[in-house]
């Protein structure tokens, strides 16, 4: 018998799960979400088995219900819950970016339920985004709710096995701490660097030289408002905390700066730059997946398409491509964004081997 999953909402994560899951033949997936054509897409793309048209009809024979819709619809899913008929021994996950009022939900409604987390994703959403690679060697965090038996979360374990994530434990509380820092609180930094450029440049001149480092910084504020929106008001507490210690921060920056001493301000970025360069990696266990390729090309026509050539010659998919800095000197940086690391590994070597390009990851 095979594992029958219904996965609801099949936007970026929900469709890059279904892929993921369906690497494993036992594994059955029914499709459902709020969108009706959203599920006819995800058929027509092959990114589930069936598609379900009455979502407490599919539940009643799923042995699994992931919840991948935006974190305030997953409370309101959890309490529809309540009226679903589900097998024995059947359970929901969700994959929601914030744990805390989620499991606390499921322990007062007493759900067989447990909380998830895959700690990769993207600024980009909706079923066209979804990849079957997007959580390899990413951390899926799992928040046990006081209904999780040891077996169910063993059988979960064992279904993501082929999407080749890292599966930690942790409180929901200590959930929402770390990922208040890592992801919710510079989401809000993000966008209000984005803010201050569109309402504080005098010169309409600004917005155009925003160059790479802008650009990176403020990548995710191109993410879905209403996802963000839901995550900010579920882990408001944590983020409070965040800001009273930012606004600390700047009063010393701000020191640093108005006192001109050369020396603090270069210590400054030193340490910052030091912690930076040592943050883990993907493949060590950082919390985001990103396979970018940095190569410094010459500042000539045609260097791009000799580089796309190139990779597209080794059948190398590549998933975007951008420059991130125009310096004044001869060269400039590409970068290659690719769908896993092996690619990135075969992209490095295919140019070393044909071109004098030097190529580094950041
Ligand atoms: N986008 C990202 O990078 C990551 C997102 N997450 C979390 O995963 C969840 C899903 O996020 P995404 O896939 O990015 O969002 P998305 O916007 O790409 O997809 C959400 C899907 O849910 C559907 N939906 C909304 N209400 C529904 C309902 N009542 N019933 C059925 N379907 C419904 C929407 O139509 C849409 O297709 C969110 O809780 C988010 O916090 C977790 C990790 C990364
Ligand atoms: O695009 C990025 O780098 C992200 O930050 C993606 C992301 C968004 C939300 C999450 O809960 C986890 C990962």
């Amino acid at each position: 018998m095979k594992t029958s999953v219904v996965v609801v909402g099949l936007g970026l994560i929900g469709g890059s799960l279904s892929l993921a899951l369906r690497r494993n033949t036992e594994c059955h997936v029914i499709g459902y979400d709020v969108d009706a054509n959203t599920v006819r897409t995800a058929r027509r793309l092959d990114v589930i088995d069936e598609m379900a048209y009455s979502l407490a009809r599919s539940v009643r024979e799923a042995d699994i219900v992931i919840l991948a819709t935006p974190v305030n619809t997953t409370k309101e899913l959890l309490q529809e819950a309540l009226k679903w008929t589900m097998k024995p021994g059947a359970f929901i996950v969700d994959t929601g970016s914030t744990k805390k009022e989620i499991v606390d939900l499921a322990n007062e409604l007493e759900l067989p339920f447990i909380g998830g987390h895959p700690m990769a994703g993207s600024h980009k959403s909706g079923i066209e985004a979804a990849r079957a690679h997007l959580f390899e060697n990413a951390y899926f965090v799992l928040c046990p709710s006081n209904q999780t038996s040891n077996e169910q979360l063993e059988t979960f374990q064992k279904l993501l096995a082929p999407s080749k994530a890292k599966v930690v434990k942790v409180t929901a509380e200590e959930h929402d701490e770390m990922t208040a820092t890592v992801s919710h609180f510079p989401h809000l930094i993000a966008s209000s660097l984005v803010h201050q450029l569109a309402t504080k440049a005098k010169n309409p001149l600004t917005k155009r030289l925003a160059a790479g480092g802008f650009r990176d910084t403020t990548r995710i504020a191109s993410a879905n408002p209403v996802m963000w929106r839901d995550i900010t008001l579920q882990n408001r507490d944590q983020l409070l905390d965040q800001l009273d210690s930012w606004l600390d921060e700047m009063q010393n920056v701000r020191q640093l700066v108005a006192t001109g001493d050369a020396a603090a301000i270069e210590n400054y970025y030193l340490e910052a730059k030091r912690e930076r360069d040592i943050l883990p990696i993907h493949t060590q266990g950082a919390l985001y997946s990103t396979f970018d390729l940095y190569i410094d090309v010459p500042d000539y026509p045609g260097v791009i398409s000799e580089v796309t050539g190139l990779l597209a010659s080794h059948k190398i998919s590549i998933l975007n491509i951008r420059i991130i800095e125009t310096r004044d000197d001869l060269f400039g940086i590409l970068v290659i964004s690719l769908q896993s690391d092996e690619d990135r590994v075969r992209a490095m070597e295919c140019i070393h081997q044909e071109t004098t390009y030097e190529t580094y990851i950041a």
